[in-house]
């Protein structure tokens, strides 16, 4: 049977939270997890599982059905939500044969819903037996959940290691063995230090084990393999830790649309660096953040301790409002990984990759996580591109996200803005997705679309392909409102810093705004206006203005002046870029590409083509830092004013 019904009662999120707050995660009952993943009817106390009648059953599938979707509009399609069950009596525990009885009804209940139920955790309470099921939705053979991870923290403090730890099965000698699979770049492994934004996967089957297995020549991953074992894949976006690469971190943050952050402290370091600026972007972007403390293999107990300390200070301060909760055991991690999207609780992982401690736990909490994004597959589609390849014998290439919608192979796009803001037809004429060919890709998925009769240098990142039925006009000019986080004096019209929205990655200038002047922790609304080319945006989208030290971030809240969209048949007009001749596969910043399908695209096109080895994801090397400053300082064509606002009041 399970638990009483709480709905409706005193356990509200509020509740839940407080009780978190106050260290009572862990009593016996109520838990709050229970009050997040009960099923019940409405107006019984105690709810028969054991042996329900026919309403009784009818009721407890709508609601779990309901659970599944919850979250996606119209329920006319399947969000990717796994719901936690806990079986247990009403004084907590059930007899054995009541359990299985119990089980025996979820389990027909999951069949009628095309879904796997898959035991977490077992244990004897003084009443009885407690279980904890996951239910997992089915998924076809060729299909799996996404669930897309930014990793972020300061230099050092472990990132690359934990994901060469995860992804290959392989402890770390703390002398930097582990990262060495990710790395892809001499000055990588010279300087040990990630320059760019690298995608790695860890692959769960329906059991929630892991299926990565490297290659035991070289240690190389098969994404395909990996993608057709799993039902999850988490891709980790892997980014850099060094200040110097801040610009490719925030790209890396908004551009390929994290569902949750994964933030790294090396205990022994503590919050040094760029700690919370990385925290900060975070929560500015509305990405819910888990804290992984990295190193205590090597790490005194007092200065753990300390960490620790400072971390849930931080965590709980006015600018955070957050509610951190120490991982210690599976209890934890269900409780926390099913209250996690609330984007409140951050769990907060102490984890070696030198001996391994709590590696389970932690790859228990990331079987766990569910996709944010709900999709349906009769919106328009849209797709955000966060890359643009150039591979013989296919053309041109673009990677990137779905944003909504369902693309299948041979639709007609419109791909867009070009710098006069129009957009073109467009057909795809293949769809990889994790380097595994594919037929279609929706709302969630990333994927790499080859294109027919589209020259590279006429695509840009923070391009978009979208439905013909969105007709989407392109905007120079837009308002926001925006938080001031940092400024050493103060900002006024005229002023001009990048602009990061989605994949766009563009300088803006300030062209008004509703305060005279403004200064750190102001709060204004201002009129932007894109420097050298209108972009494809949206009302309510997040977006950071950065420039050097200087930090705003704000929601896009009207579009201001729009281009003609009408389609244009004729032939966009062309960016400057560099030339595509010389090496077999160039990426927009001119650096070799080795992206997660483009490497498949182009080796099915011609087995002979030089790609880097497979395994840890294709990584993008520092020439987005150049190429932004480029664009920072590049000339500019239309009427927007010159930059001599900055700093001045
Ligand atoms: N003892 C010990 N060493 C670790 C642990 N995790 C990482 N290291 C070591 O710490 C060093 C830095 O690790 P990296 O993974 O390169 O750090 P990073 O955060 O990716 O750094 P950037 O890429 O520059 O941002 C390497 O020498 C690792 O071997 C750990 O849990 N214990």
């Amino acid at each position: 049977m399970l638990s009483t019904c709480t709905c409706g009662s005193k356990y509200t999120f509020d509740y839940v939270f407080k009780q978190i707050a106050q260290g009572c995660i862990r009593e016996a009952s109520p838990s709050p997890h229970l009050f997040l993943s009960t099923l019940c009817l409405p107006g019984t106390e105690q709810l028969a599982l054991v042996s329900p009648n026919a309403e009784q059953y009818e009721s407890l599938l709508r609601q779990l059905r309901d659970r599944m979707e919850e979250g996606c509009e119209n329920h006319t399609n399947i969000l990717s939500q796994d719901p936690v069950v806990k079986l247990y009596g009403g004084d907590w525990g059930l007899d054995e044969k009541d359990m299985e009885a119990s089980a025996a009804t979820v389990c027909s209940m999951c069949e009628q819903l095309d879904a796997d139920l898959i035991t977490l955790r077992e244990r004897n309470e003084a009443a009885g037996l407690v279980r904890d099921y996951l239910i997992r939705r089915r998924v076809g053979e060729l299909d799996f959940l996404e669930v897309r991870v930014a990793v972020v923290g300061n230099v050092d403090a472990g990132k690359s290691t934990l994901l060469g730890v995860l992804t290959h099965g392989e402890l770390d000698n703390g002398r930097g063995f582990a990262r060495q699979k990710l790395f892809r770049h001499k000055h990588e492994m010279e300087s040990g230090r990630t320059s760019s934004v690298g995608n790695d996967i860890l692959g769960f089957d329906q059991e929630g084990q892991v299926v990565n297995k490297p290659d035991s020549h070289g240690g190389s991953l098969d994404w395909t393999k990996i993608c057709e074992k799993s039902s999850k894949v988490i891709t980790f976006i892997d980014l850099a830790g060094h200040e110097k690469y801040l610009k490719t971190t925030v790209f890396g943050m908004t551009g390929h649309l994290p569902d949750f952050c994964m933030l790294m402290v090396g205990s022994n370091a503590g919050i040094v660096g760029m700690t919370k600026e990385h925290l900060g972007l975070a929560l500015a972007l509305n990405v819910p953040v888990f804290v992984v403390v990295t190193k205590i293999d090597m790490c005194p107990a007092n200065i753990l301790q300390e960490t620790l300390k400072l971390l849930q200070r931080l965590l709980k301060s006015p600018g955070c409002r957050k509610i951190p909760v120490l991982v210690q055991n599976k209890d934890d991690v269900i409780v926390t990984a099913s209250n996690f999207s609330s984007e409140r609780m951050c769990p907060i992982f102490q984890i070696s990759n030198v001996t391994g401690e709590n590696m389970d736990l932690l790859k228990m909490f990331l079987n766990l996580l569910s996709s944010r994004t709900s999709y349906r597959d009769d919106q328009p589609a849209e797709f955000q591109i966060d890359d643009t390849y150039s591979v013989p014998g296919v053309g041109t290439v673009v990677s990137g996200t779905t944003l909504r919608g369902l693309i299948r192979l041979n639709d007609t796009m419109l791909l867009g803005p070009d710098p006069l803001g129009s957009f073109i037809p467009i057909a795809v004429k293949s769809i990889h997705r994790k380097r595994m060919p594919v037929k279609e890709v929706r709302g969630g998925q990333t994927a790499s679309f080859a294109l027919k009769k589209i020259k590279r240098s006429s695509i840009r990142k923070g391009m978009v392909m979208v439905s013909p039925r969105l007709s989407p006009q392109a905007t120079w000019e837009f308002e926001a409102e925006i938080l001031v986080l940092h400024h050493p004096t103060t900002i006024s019209p005229r002023y001009q810093a990048m602009v990061h929205c989605g994949s766009i990655r563009q300088t803006a200038t300030i062209l008004s705004m509703n305060r005279d002047c403004l200064r750190t922790g102001d709060k204004a609304l201002v009129h932007f206006r894109f420097i050298k080319t209108p972009e494809y945006l949206h009302c309510d989208q997040r977006l950071v203005f950065r420039e050097g030290r200087t930090k705003a971030v704000g929601t896009i809240t009207k579009l201001l002046q729009s281009t003609n969209n009408l389609p244009s048949n004729s032939k966009p007009p062309q960016i400057k870029m560099q030339s595509t001749k010389k090496a077999p596969l160039r990426k927009e910043d001119g650096t070799t590409a080795a992206c997660d399908d483009v490497a498949t695209i182009a080796q099915s096109a011609s087995p002979n083509t030089h790609m880097p080895k497979s395994g840890g994801g294709g990584r993008r090397r520092g020439g987005q830092r150049h190429k932004g400053k480029s664009q920072n300082s590049s000339t500019n064509s239309t009427s927007a004013p010159s930059s001599s606002g900055i700093g001045g009041c």
